[in-house]
């Protein structure tokens, strides 16, 4: 947490930034979160939310470190598209960045709790994710690479 405190506290929307973090053999990872958190038991790209004073790009690399003991390369990491909440039915509404990266360092591990994989965009399908996880989804499954997977 930053000197500057939470942004929930403040009636506006959240950014969250997430990464869609691609193997060399063009599965992606993702993570089921832990019981107790907000979504708990869905598969979700790692990432989360930008605290004030903090930039997208610093919040994916702080995040990404937090949740998975990764260091990325900061230059390496390029936005792929973003998803936003409805208004209606959401106490905060959010925009969810999110980025590919294909190079880091470290092996990934997760946090006591959560669980990790790597799957294809027709694997992820399958899986229960959050809603907006489908439309970010959409947009990596367009890349053309990407979407030839089974
Ligand atoms: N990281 C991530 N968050 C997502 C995805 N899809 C989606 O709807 N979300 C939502 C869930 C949460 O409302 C929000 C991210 O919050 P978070 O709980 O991961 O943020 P944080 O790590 O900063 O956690 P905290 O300090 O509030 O506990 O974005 C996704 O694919 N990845």
């Amino acid at each position: 947490m930053s000197e500057y405190g939470k942004l929930e506290n403040i009636p506006t929307f959240l950014t969250v930034v997430a990464a869609a973090l691609i193997r060399q053999d063009g599965r992606f990872l993702l993570q089921k979160r832990p019981p107790g958190k907000d979504h708990a038991g869905l598969w979700e790209f790692p990432g989360g939310k930008v605290e004030a004073g903090e930039t997208p790009a610093g919040a994916l690399v702080r995040e990404i470190k937090e949740e998975l003991q990764l260091d990325l390369i900061r230059h390496n990491s390029i936005p792929a598209g973003f998803a936003e909440s409805n208004r209606e039915n959401v106490r905060v509404p959010i925009v969810i960045l999110l980025y590919i990266c294909r190079s880091w360092l470290g092996e990934p591990e997760p946090v006591p709790g959560a669980e990790i994989g790597w799957f294809s965009v027709a694997e992820a399908g399958r899986l229960e994710m959050p809603p907006l996880d489908g439309a970010l989804l959409k947009q990596i499954a367009a890349r053309t690479d990407l979407s030839l997977m089974p």
